[in-house]
Formats: structure tokens, C-alpha cells, sequence
């Protein structure tokens, strides 16, 4: 299994296989809108068929890099913030990471499907809970907000109020077309919310933008 063979690296999280990182604009959930420089971290064993970012499934395939040289890039651009991603990011010790960022003083956010333990200190948890591997229950207790994919418009408001049950009630609850179905699916979601208005909607902003 992948977890044993990478075992040390994520235990240790002071290197980290980096996919990708950019500047942009966090697209999604609460801070959308909002300036962040993106650290895309590779590994995911949870295999969502319609995940947006399946390069970053296997490990091997990205170079590692210390969180001393992946955050002084962060801090050489204008980013206040930064977003971490993968990849799931909760395979790995995040606490190097979070540390390394508060010593520059970087508001951290982070985008976890919580299937495992999620360490570090952080600034805003978005967790986006999945069908082929449930979060773990401390993952809901620390989320600021949850953001369900609806792919299966059949299926998807049930398991969305399942997972919302288990969040602490302060959670911001979000529900996010996914991209491919965005069409078929925005009116039921749109009439979903305003039925449900506890929920709100998150849209993936940056790809309207036609931006990373
Ligand atoms: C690529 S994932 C990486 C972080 C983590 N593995 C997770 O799933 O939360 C980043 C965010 O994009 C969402 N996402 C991935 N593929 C998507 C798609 N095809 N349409 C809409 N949202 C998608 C995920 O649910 C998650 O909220
Ligand atoms: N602009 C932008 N916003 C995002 N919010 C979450 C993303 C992700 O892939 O985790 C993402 C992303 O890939 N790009
Ligand atoms: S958990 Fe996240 S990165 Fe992993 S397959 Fe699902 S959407 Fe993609
Ligand atoms: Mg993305």
C-alpha cells in the first residue's frame, strides 16, 4: 500500500513531493475571490473517478522539496495566504509546514478530504468529504467548512446532509457542482439551497476565470 511505502515521508513532512505551485485566486468556498499562492502536494489514495487533479495521484512522480524552500517561494510573491492542496495533503505530517509558514506569517488554509488525521495548526480547514473514504471524526470537528461535491444529483443531497450532521455547528456548509456535470446539475443545486438554506453554493470560480 502506498501509506507503508512512503511511510517516513509522510510521518517526518519536512520534504514534500511538490506537484505544482502558483499565485492566483482561491476559486472555491468561503474565500473565494481571495489572493493565495497554491502548494499542490502529490500523493492520493482515495481515487475519486472524477477528480480534477489526478496528476497528483502517485508520489513518485513528483520531486520532493523541503518546506524551507517551497515556503520561501510563498513568501517571495505577494501572497498573504496560502492554500494547501494535493494530492490529500492529510497523508502527511502537516505541522513543518504550518510552522514554517507561521514563522513568516502566512494565514494557512487548507482543502483535505480529512480521510486521515489532519495535523498542523490551521488558519480555515475546507473539508470536502468523499464516498470512497469517509473522513475521520476529528477531521469534522475541526472543518470550517464543508463542501460537498454533487456529481449524482439522485444520490449526492442525501450523503451531502449525512456528512453535515457530524460537523460542529459552526461549519459553513457548501455545495459544489462537479465541473463536468455543472450544466446538468446547477438549477436542481441552485433550488436545493434556496429549499435549504443552511447551505450555500460554492462555484470552482478560477475555472469560469480561466485561471490555475
Ligand atoms: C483536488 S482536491 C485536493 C484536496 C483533497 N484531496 C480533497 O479532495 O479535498 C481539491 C478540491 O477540488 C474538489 N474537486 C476535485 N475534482 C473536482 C471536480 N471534478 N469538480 C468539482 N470539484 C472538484 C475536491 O472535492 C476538493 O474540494
Ligand atoms: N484557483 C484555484 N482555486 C482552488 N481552490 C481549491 C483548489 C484545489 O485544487 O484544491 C483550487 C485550484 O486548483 N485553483
Ligand atoms: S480525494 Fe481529492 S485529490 Fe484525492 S482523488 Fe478525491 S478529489 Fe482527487
Ligand atoms: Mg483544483
Amino acid at each position: 500500500m502506498m501509506r507503508d511505502k512512503y511511510k517516513d515521508i509522510f510521518e517526518a513532512g519536512t520534504d514534500l513531493p511538490l506537484v505544482e505551485d502558483f499565485y492566483t485566486i482561491q476559486g472555491e468556498g468561503y474565500h473565494t475571490g481571495k489572493p493565495a499562492y497554491f502548494i499542490r502536494i502529490g500523493g492520493c489514495d482515495i481515487g475519486c473517478r472524477w477528480c480534477d487533479s489526478k496528476i497528483s495521484w502517485n508520489p513518485k512522480e513528483h520531486r520532493l522539496i523541503s518546506v524551507e524552500e517551497v515556503v520561501r517561494k510563498a513568501v517571495e510573491s505577494p501572497a498573504k495566504s496560502v492554500v494547501v492542496t494535493g494530492g490529500e495533503p492529510s497523508l502527511y505530517n502537516l505541522e513543518p509546514l504550518c510552522s514554517e509558514l507561521k514563522k513568516h506569517n502566512i494565514e494557512n488554509f487548507l482543502e483535505t478530504s480529512g480521510a486521515y488525521e489532519i495535523t498542523g495548526e490551521w488558519d480555515w480547514i475546507c473539508l470536502s468529504p468523499k464516498a470512497n473514504k469517509a473522513p475521520v471524526e476529528s477531521s469534522y470537528k475541526k472543518a470550517n467548512e464543508l463542501k460537498f461535491i454533487i456529481f449524482d444529483l439522485e444520490k449526492d443531497f442525501a450523503l451531502a446532509e449525512e456528512h453535515a450532521k457530524l460537523v460542529g455547528d459552526d461549519c459553513l456548509l457548501y455545495l459544489q457542482s462537479e465541473w463536468s456535470q455543472y450544466v446538468h446539475n446547477i438549477k436542481a443545486i441552485v433550488e436545493y439551497v434556496k429549499n435549504n438554506p443552511k447551505w450555500n453554493i460554492s462555484l470552482q470560480s478560477h475555472k469560469f476565470m480561466r485561471i490555475p
